[in-house]
Parts: structure tokens; C-alpha cells; sequence
């Protein structure tokens, strides 16, 4: 890839701004084409509901909420999931859980170890089939509309294992083959995706030499490189040092300004409490609360909420062994 100076912030905006154009293709496409619908899936695409006023002011948003790239009004729901079931053996990993998430929030899903968070967010984006429930993005069933549902999807898996012996170019390429798009397309993309995260510079190595945070840096910009409207992020911020996470949430701020939606999962409280503005705390596979951060936190801090609701911390009684040091 020929390396390029950072783009101006108007071009990366430019970019990142594609979700409201898919929005309105999708929205175009959900009308016009409803009735080229299996009947099925057309019953399903929900009513257009009242817009919901944000909970508080997003702390990062720099620009109007109301930007001409807002979704179409006619889909207020980007999310929803309902009665969402995973069984593991005799183990069940998900619980019925109930979800809303409006077009250009930034959702936050918190739990403890085990919680079922990456369970939930691997049945969300169509990679683990459920065992119960229905998935929809902008109305379309991810289950039962999978080709049409998951162009709209971006995702970050848990555990991601990249094809590290790509360059960071080559795997931005190959991502953006996998969704067809065109080589000029991709090269732009890239190009703009590389400044934006900082790698403009690193996209000639291979990914097995990139740093952990590097790593996570590419696969999202390899998961947003096909401007999906909703994305979907594992512990995005994880291994990431905090210039990086400044840069990360800069471009999905952007992204979230222009009309795209971000669901998160992350360990970390304080994170998820600057910078979403719903949330959902899970525990065992259920959802604990879920709703606008200030609605759920009730005046209290999420680490607050959380151990309130989650559970305080572990006993420790019958560790004595552990004062006294082997010599
Ligand atoms: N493929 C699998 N086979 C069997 N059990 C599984 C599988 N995947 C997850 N589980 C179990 O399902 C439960 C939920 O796991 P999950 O990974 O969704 O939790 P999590 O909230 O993402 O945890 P963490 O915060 O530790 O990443 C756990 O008990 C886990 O052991």
C-alpha cells in the first residue's frame, strides 16, 4: 500500500459516515423490497416506535446528534433481541435475555467472568446459533434473514485469530473482498481506516508483529471497513494502552455521531461509564438491568451497581495459610 499522509478529519468522517447511507439503502430496501420478504420475516420487522430522548448528554459527542446522517426514522430499533437461549451441555450459558438498543447509542454490556457476555454477543452477530429467541438488526432476523442482517453487522469476536501472516493491508483487503467490495473501494478504505487508528505506518507488517493492541486496532478496522450500521465489539479496549483507547473511541464516537450503533462488552466500569450511554449488567446468562446508564445507575457508580447487583467479593475466610510465608 502506498503510504499516505493522515487524512483530514472530513475524509475520515467521509468514510465513517457510510453507515447512514447503508441506513437509508437498508431502510429503502426494507420498504421497497418487504414484500420480496419471505412472509415470515416480513410479519417480524417491527412497528416504527417513538424516538426516545437520550438518557444524559453523550460525554464524547462533539457534533449535533441530529446530523443528516441519522437513521431513517422509520427504524428506531437496531437492536433487539428476545428471549435469546444458549445451552452448553447441561449448562445454560443464556438465559432469555431481553435486549433494546437505539440507532447511534453506544451499549454497553458488563458482567462478571462467565457471565455469558460473549455467548450473547456471538448470537447477536449470527457466529453461534441459539438454542432460543429471536435476533433482529434494523428489523432483519439474523437468523432468519442472514445475508441481508449480517451486512449490516461489523463484528469484533472474542479471541479473534486473525490471518497474522496477512500485512495489515492485505487482511484490511481481505476483509474487504470478503464483503464485496471493489479494489478502488478498498484501497480508500484502508487507507482512511490506517490514519484513523494510527497504523498508517505499521500496514506494510505482518499482523503476527503487531503489538496486542495493534492487533485489536486492525480487526476493527477490518470490522468496520464494509461501513456496517451496527457493531458488534468483544472487550474492544482490552490490551489497549490509553492514547490508543482515546484513538479507538474517537473513530467510534464518529461512527456513532453518523448514525452507526455500537454494542461493547468491557471489564472496564469506569470505560463503560464514560463513554456509553445504555448499558446492560448480566449475570448467569440473565440480564440484571438494562436500559439508559443514568436510569440503571440510579445515582451510583456502575463498579457500585455492579457489585450491588452482581455480587460483592469472593470469601476469603480459611485462606490463613496465605499470612504465613514460607521461609
Ligand atoms: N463452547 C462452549 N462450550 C461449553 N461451555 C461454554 C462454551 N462457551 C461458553 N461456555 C460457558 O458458558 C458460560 C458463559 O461463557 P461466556 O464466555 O459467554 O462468558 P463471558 O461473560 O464472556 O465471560 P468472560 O468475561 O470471562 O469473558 C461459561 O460458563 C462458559 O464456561
Amino acid at each position: 500500500m502506498v503510504a499516505r499522509e493522515a487524512p483530514a478529519a472530513s475524509e475520515v468522517v467521509e468514510l465513517i459516515e457510510q453507515p447512514a447511507e447503508a441506513a437509508a439503502d437498508a431502510a429503502v430496501l426494507a420498504q421497497v423490497e418487504a414484500p420480496a420478504v419471505p412472509e415470515e420475516t416480513a410479519a417480524e420487522v417491527p412497528a416504527p416506535v417513538q424516538r426516545r430522548a437520550p438518557a444524559k448528554p453523550h460525554p464524547l459527542r462533539h457534533t449535533a446528534p441530529d446530523s443528516p446522517a441519522a437513521a431513517p426514522a422509520s427504524i428506531d430499533i437496531a437492536l433487539s433481541v428476545q428471549g435469546l437461549t444458549k445451552r452448553f451441555g447441561g449448562r445454560t450459558a443464556v438465559d432469555g435475555i431481553e435486549l433494546q438498543v437505539h440507532p447511534g447509542s453506544f451499549f454497553g454490556i458488563v458482567g462478571p467472568n462467565g457471565a455469558g457476555k460473549t455467548t450473547t454477543l456471538s448470537m447477536i452477530t449470527g457466529l453461534l446459533r441459539p438454542d432460543g429467541g429471536v435476533v433482529r438488526v434494523y428489523g432483519l432476523d439474523v437468523w432468519g434473514n442472514a445475508a441481508l442482517a449480517k451486512k449490516q453487522i461489523g463484528v469484533l469476536p472474542d479471541r479473534l485469530r486473525l490471518f497474522d501472516r496477512l500485512t495489515g493491508a492485505e487482511l484490511l483487503h481481505h476483509a474487504g473482498a470478503l464483503r464485496g467490495l471493489d479494489r478502488a473501494t478498498i484501497a480508500q478504505r484502508s487507507a482512511d481506516l490506517a490514519a484513523a487508528f494510527g497504523l498508517e505506518h505499521s500496514m506494510h507488517r505482518l499482523v503476527a508483529d503487531f503489538s496486542a493492541g495493534m492487533t485489536k486496532k486492525i480487526a476493527i478496522a477490518a470490522a468496520m471497513i464494509h461501513a456496517p450500521r451496527l457493531l458488534v465489539l468483544d472487550e474492544p479496549f482490552e490490551s489497549v494502552d490509553p492514547v490508543s483507547t482515546s484513538i479507538v473511541l474517537d473513530v467510534l464516537t464518529r461512527f456513532t455521531h453518523a448514525g452507526g450503533t455500537v454494542i461493547l462488552s468491557s471489564h472496564s466500569m469506569e470505560l463503560t461509564e464514560r463513554i456509553c450511554d445504555a448499558i446492560a449488567i448480566i449475570a448467569d446468562g440473565a440480564v440484571l438491568a438494562a436500559g439508559p446508564l443514568a436510569e440503571v445507575l440510579d445515582g451510583r457508580s456502575l463498579e457500585e451497581r455492579f457489585v450491588e447487583l452482581a455480587g460483592g467479593a469472593a470469601a476469603v475466610e480459611g485462606m490463613e495459610w496465605l499470612q504465613n510465608f514460607s521461609d
